[in-house]
């Protein structure tokens, strides 16, 4: 992993963030910073709070009580269901995205994300009929194109075989390591644990654990049957707080 200027000022500052669905509390007071350049995992299990937090950080929906704090002025969401037009070819997806979000010299544009997600051969095929990782390039694209300082990626990896991942943390890494901070979830921890400077460990709507992968797996250590792996330190970490 690139190591991230940490002393740099937070490309995002979070604090406090707290939300209520009627009587359910899906976040309690969750706060965390991310560096420039910082790729940060977000993982916990089912009705964590994820998906939540991600929607308030790309400020889809509104937190009850907290802040949300960014130095750049957009901020890329990539949700997990794509908002594409799938009879659209992919270029046409991005040139409706780039004027509707009324990005300066759009072809220009358009045509640097159709290179920088490696869909050029692609660019006028029907978005429907591509692959599912193709599909979530055009996804990415999209989230990238007012080049923001920060992206946000709900479960990217979740529809892709292997060897689609694989290329598409690839391409984020690339992102993040040119400066980009990248926030994700995902339910593959072992992803997490290769893909993420930082993680955020969620449960239940509460901030469990803010640090490095190897931190995480240090708080549980190891047993009398060895080291463990990621997973295993994972479930144990969430087993000793009560999850
Ligand atoms: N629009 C909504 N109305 C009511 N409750 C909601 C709404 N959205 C989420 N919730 C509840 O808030 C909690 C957090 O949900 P959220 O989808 O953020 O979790 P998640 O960690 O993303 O889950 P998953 O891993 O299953 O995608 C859950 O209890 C969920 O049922």
């Amino acid at each position: 992993m690139p190591s991230v200027e940490t002393d740099a000022p937070p490309a995002l500052a979070v604090a406090g963030l707290t939300k209520r669905y009627g009587e359910r509390v899906a976040l309690r007071g969750v706060g965390f910073d991310a560096a420039p350049g910082e790729l940060v995992a977000l993982i916990g299990p089912n009705g964590a709070g994820k998906t939540t937090m991600l929607s308030i950080l790309a400020g889809i929906q509104p937190p009850d009580e907290g802040t949300v704090s960014r130095s750049g002025r957009e901020i890329g969401w990539v949700p997990q269901q794509p908002a594409v037009y799938s009879k659209l070819s992919v270029a046409e997806n991005l040139r409706l995205f780039a004027r509707l979000e009324k990005v300066p010299q759009p072809d220009a544009v358009v045509a640097a994300m159709l290179a920088q997600t490696g869909l050029e051969d692609r660019a006028g095929d029907e978005v429907g009929r591509l692959s599912g990782g193709n599909q979530q390039r055009v996804n990415i694209a999209v989230g990238l194109l007012a080049a923001p300082p920060v992206l946000l990626l709900d479960e990217p990896s979740s529809s892709l075989d292997p060897r689609q991942r694989e290329r598409l943390w690839e391409f984020i890494a690339r992102l993040a390591a040119a400066g980009t901070t990248v926030v994700y979830s995902t339910h593959n921890v072992q992803e997490a644990e290769r893909y993420a400077d930082r993680v955020l460990v969620l449960a239940d709507g509460e901030l469990l654990f803010n640090g490095t992968p190897g931190e995480l797996e240090a708080t549980v250590g190891g047993d009398a049957a060895g080291p463990r792996d990621f997973e295993a330190a994972f479930v144990r970490f969430l087993h000793e707080r009560g999850h």
